[in-house]
C-alpha cells in the first residue's frame, strides 16, 4: 500500500483536476465514501447518533458531505461548524438542503449544546483539520477537541472515526498536536498518509480504512514510499521448488558472536536457516566452537584463529577470504563485540569482500551490530563497503553511521533512511517501531506494525539471520530486507499472540519464522480458491 505526504496528496488532486475530475467532485467523492465505509461500520447507520464536527477547510468540506449521505442512510446526524463558513459554500448549502440544521460554535454559549450531544452521540465524526493543519490548534476547535476527548474516556461506548486523519495529526511527520484526539478508526482519503506509521502518530489513528476516492488510474504512479503487506511480500518471497537440493537455496556465511555474546551467533545462525537458507556456515573463535557447536546442529563452522582474549586474530580475515566464493550471502556483526581485534577483523573481512574476485556471482551482505559501530568509527566509511549489502542499524546505530543524535534520527525516520541509503549506496534497515527499509534508488517502505514483544536483546541478531537467509536465496537486498522485516513482524506477531507483549525472548522467534512463510502462503492459496 502506498502512502503520502500532505504535498503529494496535493499533487494527486491537481493532477485529478487536469484529468478533468475537480476538487469539488473528489470533495463529492470522499464524503460519500466516507459515509459508506461508516454506516458500515455502524450496520446499520439508521438510529444512530451522528456528531459531524466540522472545520474550516475542504476535510470539514468532506464532513458536510459524509453528513449529508449519513442522513440519507437514516443516521440521527448533527452538524457542528468550528468556523463560519462563507454563504457561497456550497456543499454547506447542499447540507442544510437535504435538511440538517448546522449548529455554529460561537452560538454555543459555554459548548451546553455540544456537551449535550456528546452524552448521546453514538460515533464522532472529526472533520476538523485534514492535511491543511498549519499551526498549532487552539480556540474553538481545541475547546471542542478536549470535550471529544473527555466524552470519549467517560463514555467507551462512543466510537470516534477521523476523516483523512485525526485532527492534529501531522501527516508527514506523525507530530501531534496537544489537542488532537484518539480516533477508533480512520478513514483516509485515497492513500494512507506517512504520519500514520510514524510515532506518536500512529498511535492516534485506530484502524485504518482506505477510501477510494476515484483518482485517475495510475495516478499513484510517481510514489516511492510503501506499507509492507502480504500481497507483496509473497510475490517477493523464493520459489521452492519440488527437485531443490540444498544448493538449491544458497549458503550463508555467519560471522559473529565473541566469549561475551556468544548467543547472538546462535541466533543469527538458527535465523538463516529457519528462512529457507540450504545451508549456514558460522565462522566464529576457537575456544568458542565447543559451545556453539553444541546449540547448533545444522550449522557447519569454520574456526577462526584466535587472539589471548579470545578475539579473532590476525589471519582469520584472510581464512575467510579464501573461502568466499563458496557463498552466496553473509551475515557480519551480530555478538562480534567491539574490542580492537574485532574492529580489526571486521575491518580486513569487509575489505575482503570489497574485492570482486572473492566473491561469488550475486553475493550480498547483512552488516548488523557490531559491524555497523567499527565501519561508523571511520570517516567516509561507506566507500570501504563495496559489495552489495543491507545495513540493519537500530536508532543509536544510525546516529553513529549518520553523525547524527539519535532524537534527529527519530524525527525524520523515512527520510534519513532514504537520504543515507542513497548516500552510502546500500539497502538500510532502519530498526524500530514501524522499521524503515530504504533503497539507494529512492524507494522506502515501512513495516505495518510496531510490537513491543520485539524490544529484548537478540530480536536484531533474528532480524539479520532471516534477511542473509533470504539473500542467500537470491531475493535482492531490497527484497530481502523488505520479506526479511516482514517476516520477523509476523514472527513476532505470534509470539506475542502466544505469549503476551511482555517476557517473550529472541529465541522463541525462531520456531515463528518457518510458520510465518507457510501463513502468507497458505493465505494466498485460500484467497486463490
Ligand atoms: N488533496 C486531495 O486530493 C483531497 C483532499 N480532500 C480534503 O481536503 C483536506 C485538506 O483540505 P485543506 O487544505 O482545506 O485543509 P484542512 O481542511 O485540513 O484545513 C485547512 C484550513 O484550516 C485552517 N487552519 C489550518 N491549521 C489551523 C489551525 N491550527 N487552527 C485554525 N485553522 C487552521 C487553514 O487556514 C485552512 O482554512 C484533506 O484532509 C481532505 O479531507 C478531499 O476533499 C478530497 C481530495
Ligand atoms: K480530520
Amino acid at each position: 500500500m502506498n502512502l503520502v505526504t500532505a504535498a503529494e496528496m496535493r499533487r494527486l488532486e491537481q493532477e485529478a483536476a487536469a484529468l478533468g475530475v475537480s476538487a469539488a467532485e473528489l470533495m463529492q467523492r470522499a464524503g460519500r465514501e466516507v459515509a459508506d465505509k461508516l454506516a458500515a461500520l455502524l450496520e446499520p447507520a439508521a438510529g444512530k447518533r451522528v456528531i459531524v464536527l466540522v472545520g474550516p477547510g475542504n476535510n470539514g468540506g468532506d464532513g458536510l458531505v459524509a453528513a449529508r449521505h449519513l442522513k440519507t442512510a437514516g443516521a440521527l446526524t448533527d452538524i457542528y461548524l468550528l468556523s463560519p463558513r462563507g454563504s457561497d459554500d456550497i456543499v454547506l448549502r447542499e447540507a442544510v438542503t437535504a435538511g440538517l440544521s448546522p449548529l455554529e460554535a460561537r452560538y454555543d454559549v459555554g459548548f451546553e449544546r455540544l456537551r449535550a450531544a456528546l452524552e448521546e452521540a453514538d460515533v464522532v465524526l472529526d472533520a476538523v483539520f485534514g492535511t491543511g493543519l498549519g499551526r498549532s490548534i487552539s480556540g474553538a476547535p481545541a475547546a471542542a477537541l478536549a470535550l471529544v476527548e473527555e466524552a470519549r474516556n467517560r463514555r467507551p461506548e462512543m466510537t470516534v472515526v477521523a476523516l483523512d486523519l485525526p485532527s492534529g495529526l501531522d501527516a508527514d511527520t506523525g507530530a501531534i498536536d496537544p489537542s488532537a484526539v484518539r480516533a477508533d478508526f480512520t478513514i483516509t482519503l485515497g492513500y494512507a498518509k506517512r504520519g500514520f506509521f510514524l510515532f506518536p502518530g500512529a498511535g492516534y489513528t485506530g484502524e485504518i480504512l482506505v477510501a477510494d476516492i476515484g483518482l485517475p488510474e495510475g495516478s499513484g504512479a510517481g510514489l516511492n514510499t510503501e506499507v509492507l503487506d502480504e500481497h507483496l511480500i509473497l510475490d517477493l518471497l523464493p520459489d521452492r521448488p519440488a527437485d531443490a537440493h540444498k544448493g538449491t537455496f544458497g549458503k550463508v556465511l555467519v560471522a559473529a558472536g565473541s566469549p561475551e555474546y556468544a548467543g547472538a551467533a546462535v541466533l543469527a545462525c538458527q535465523a538463516a536457516g529457519r528462512a529457507g537458507a540450504g545451508l549456514v556456515t558460522l565462522a566464529a573463535g576457537k575456544s568458542l566452537y565447543p559451545v556453539l557447536a553444541s546449540r547448533l546442529t545444522e550449522t557447519t563452522h569454520l574456526i577462526l584463529p584466535e587472539t589471548a582474549d579470545g578475539g579473532p586474530a590476525p589471519g582469520a580475515a584472510e581464512l575467510i577470504a579464501g573461502r568466499l566464493k563458496e557463498f552466496s550471502a553473509a551475515v557480519i556483526g551480530p555478538g562480534l563485540g567491539q574490542s580492537p581485534s574485532a574492529a580489526a577483523f571486521t575491518r580486513a573481512l569487509l575489505a575482503a569482500l570489497s574485492r570482486p574476485e572473492n566473491r561469488a556471482s550475486g553475493f550480498a551482505a547483512v552488516l548488523d551490530a557490531d559491524a555497523l559501530n567499527i565501519l561508523s568509527a571511520e570517516s567516509d566509511w561507506w566507500l570501504k563497503v563495496d559489495f552489495p549489502a543491507v545495513l540493519t542499524p537500530h536508532p543509536g546505530e544510525m546516529a553513529r553511521l549518520a553523525g547524527l543524535a539519535v532524537p534527529r534520527v527519530q524525527s525524520d525516520r523515512i527520510e534519513l533512511a532514504r537520504r543515507c541509503a542513497g548516500l552510502w549506496r546500500q539497502v538500510v534497515v532502519l530498526k524500530g517501531a514501524h522499521t524503515v527499509i530504504a533503497s539507494s534508488d529512492g524507494r522506502a517502505a515501512l513495516a505495518p506494525n510496531a510490537n513491543p514483544a520485539l524490544a529484548t536483546a537478540g530480536t536484531g541478531d533474528v532480524l539479520a539471520g532471516i534477511i542473509g537467509g533470504l539473500l542467500a536465496q537470491g531475493l535482492a537486498p531490497f527484497d530481502a530486507a523488505r520479506a526479511g522485516v516482514y517476516i520477523h513482524a509476523m514472527a513476532a506477531e505470534s509470539v506475542r499472540a502466544a505469549l503476551g507483549d511482555c517476557g517473550a525472548v529472541a529465541s522463541d522467534l525462531l520456531g515463528h519464522i518457518p510458520r510465518s512463510f507457510k501463513a502468507l502462503k497458505e493465505h494466498d492459496h485460500a484467497a486463490c480458491h
